[in-house]
This record gives structure tokens, sequence and C-alpha cells, in this order.
């Protein structure tokens, strides 16, 4: 069965995919720059399995020039907004994703994001090589500590509940968490389910973590901004596009609230001309939450297996439910 792979990816997952023989021939856009659209039309053409990254778009006219003979898509990612599942579903082609196993690197990079930004790292490292550092100043580069703070995440899914875990040691008061429903694992972390409006303006530090679906996309705006406390930090590792940036940028540059870290955005890079670079209270980092060796390793060996299953009608370890 033919397979296509649209970028280079880990040789964990490679090495899975070629002793696979007699099962799949594989053929790959072989570079870490990202396909062009017309190369992935082309690809995929007659192919039985794909595996793709949050970044292809996979929708009607991929699955279109893929013809009928496709019967498994399998991403190397936990987030899966990029694939049109409706028409997904309406070709009866199953679905391979990547849960659990980049929750811990996530988690761990969110609550880099959040301290680098809360305590101004970027800016004191820069300050540091352009000879901005004179002396020791009471009242030079202070920010803001988790200490008795208030933290508010916004989905306790599986993210969500790893960065709370790490966050409490810390000294947090009070955790305060919204979604759609009130979890029974918010307890473990004694989080407060609590209405977004209370979130927003009770807490020190707000984390995004939900999903991106309709209901997130654009979720924090202007409104949203105007809510928070002037002294609050906002971070973000879920998906660019739950954040209306132009708002984000307003509040920023007019010191509506503190500071902000963006592990995503909107778009992907975002370009180096952008707003939001220009001002010393953004951190944005090149969405690396998942980017750790062995992250990736076990992120592109989970995608090769959940292939395989849908390539021979069996199992797949995490295929997705929709
Ligand atoms: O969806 C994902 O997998 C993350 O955003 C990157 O690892």
């Amino acid at each position: 069965m033919k397979v296509f792979i649209t970028r280079r990816i880990p040789q964990e997952g490679m090495k899975i995919l070629t002793e696979a023989t007699g099962v799949c021939e594989v053929s790959q856009w072989a570079s870490d720059e990202p396909i062009p659209r017309s190369e992935l039309l082309k690809g995929v053409q007659g192919a039985h399995g794909l595996l793709c990254l949050l970044s292809d778009k996979i929708d009607a006219e991929v699955l279109d020039a893929a013809g009928p003979n496709l019967k498994v898509i399998s991403t190397m990612s936990v987030g899966f907004d990029h694939l049109a599942l409706e028409e997904i579903k309406k070709r009866g082609i199953r679905v391979g994703y990547t849960p659990d196993v980049l929750t811990d690197a996530t988690a761990e990079l969110t609550v880099a994001l959040l301290l680098a930004t809360a305590r101004r790292l970027p800016e004191g490292v820069e300050e540091v090589k352009k000879g901005g550092w004179s002396s020791w100043k009471p009242l030079w580069l202070c920010g803001y500590g988790l200490s008795g703070s208030t933290v508010g995440v916004i989905g306790l899914g599986r993210i969500g509940m790893a960065i709370a875990q790490r966050l409490l040691p810390f000294g947090v008061k009070r955790l305060l968490y919204t979604g759609r429903t009130a979890k029974a694992h918010g307890a473990e972390v004694n989080g407060e389910f609590v209405p977004l409006d209370e979130l927003v303006s009770e807490s020190d530090f707000i984390v995004v973590s939900c999903s991106l679906t309709p209901e997130t996309q654009g979720l924090c705006d202007k409104a949203f901004f105007s809510k928070m406390k002037k002294t609050a930090v906002f971070i973000n590792s879920s998906r660019g596009a739950v954040v209306n940036q132009e708002d984000l940028y307003e509040a920023l540059s007019r010191g509506q609230i503190a500071a902000a870290g963006l592990d995503v955005t909107t778009p992907e890079p975002l370009p180096t001309s952008h707003p939001l670079l220009t001002l010393k209270n953004c951190v944005v980092l090149p969405h690396i939450g998942s980017a750790t060796y062995s992250t990736r390793g076990v992120m592109s060996a989970l995608t090769a297996q959940n292939l395989l299953g849908g390539l021979q009608g069996s199992d797949m370890p995490s295929e997705l439910s929709f």
C-alpha cells in the first residue's frame, strides 16, 4: 500500500515504516520545510495512507486528490484542527493522532514560557548583551511571581492539568479553570471551576490550554483583555487562533495587561514585521511546546504505528473518535 509522508520526521517513525516491508511503500517530501500545496496534491495521489503534520491543511481538495484508496490519515500532533473532519468522515477515512506523549514536554515549555514572560528573562538577557546592565538596581527589570497568586487555566484537559500540577508547587494560592464542564480531575489540583469572566478578572496568570474549536476561536479578544488585571500575565500554548492578536497588541501596548507569552500565533511563522514583535512585554516562541528530542521521537513512532494500524484495518494505538 502506498504511503505519503509530508515532511522529514524523526528516525524512530521512519524506521517503523521502512521495516514494515510487505505492508507499505513509502514516498516522502524529505525536507524540513513545509511541502508546497502543489506537491502535496501530487504526492498524495493514489495513497492508502497519509502521514501529515499540523502545518498541513488536509481538506476536501487534498482528499479528492488522494482518491478512493485513502484509508488512514495519521497526524504527528495532538491537535487536529488542520484536518477537515467532516469531509474525512464522509469518506470513511480513519484518523490517528498523538495525545498523551507530548503532555509533559508541552506543560514544561508552558511553565518555562510563563516564568520567562513574568520575570522578563528575554529582556534581561538582551540588556546584558547590549550593555544596559549598569548596576544592581532596586526598581530594574521587576516582574511578577507565582507565589500567593491566582492562576486561571482555560481548558483543564491533559495538558492543562499537567501545567497546573507543575505550577502549584510554586506556591499558587488559587487555581481556577474554565471549559465546557467541570472536571472530576480538577480536584487533584484544588481547581475551582468558574465562569470565564470570573477567571479572567481574578487571575494573575492566565494560561490558555484548550483546543481550537469554533467555540474557542477568537475567545481572547478586546472584551477578554479589558477584564484582565493590569498586572496579569497572559500565556498561550494551544493554538494561535484562540487569540485575537490585534486586540492583544492593543492591550499590551496600552498597558492594559502586564505581559504575554505565546508559543503559538496566527500565522505561523509570525512575520518578523509583526507589531507584537516590537513589544518588550511580549515573548513569542516558534511553537516548540513538544520539542524535546525524546518527545518528537515518541510522537513520530506513534504516528507510524497509527498509520500501520489504519492501513491493515487493525487497532490504531491512538485513533481519534469523531
Ligand atoms: O498539536 C500538537 O501536537 C502541538 O501543538 C505540537 O506538538
